[in-house]
């Protein structure tokens, strides 16, 4: 799935990091997702049904994939995917998602 950050120039982590804060910043919900991940499904499925428009970024079809999950990780102590945004604000995994959702907490944010 390509390079990890701790093989990248520090110009080409600058350019990770600029290119996931312009994903993030740019899009109200976004899903960094993997294509065989369960979790992943799980989650786009519901952002389906509630019509969220998800923007989705399947990293293991990306050559700087692993590179944007080691930034993720960086940025939200996550590693795992799905690794979910909404309104620029971190949400976390399926877990998090499926959990506020099942209190009515996820259709007033998107
Ligand atoms: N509890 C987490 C589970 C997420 C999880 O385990 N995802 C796996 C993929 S299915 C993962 O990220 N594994 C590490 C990796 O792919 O790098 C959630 O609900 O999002």
């Amino acid at each position: 799935m390509g390079q990890s950050s701790s093989s990248l120039t520090p110009e080409m982590a600058a350019q990770i990091k600029t290119k996931v804060d312009e994903i993030i910043a740019s899009h109200d919900v976004v899903v960094f997702s993997k294509s065989h991940c369960p979790y992943c499904t799980m989650a786009k499925k519901l952002l389906e049904q509630l019509e969220a428009n998800a923007f989705v970024v399947e990293l293991d079809s990306l050559s700087d994939g692993r590179a944007i999950q080691d930034y993720l990780q960086e940025l939200t102590g996550q590693r795992t995917v799905p690794n979910i945004f909404i309104k620029q604000k971190h949400i976390g995994g399926n877990d998090s998602l499926q959990a506020l959702n099942k209190r009515n907490e996820l259709k007033p944010l998107l």
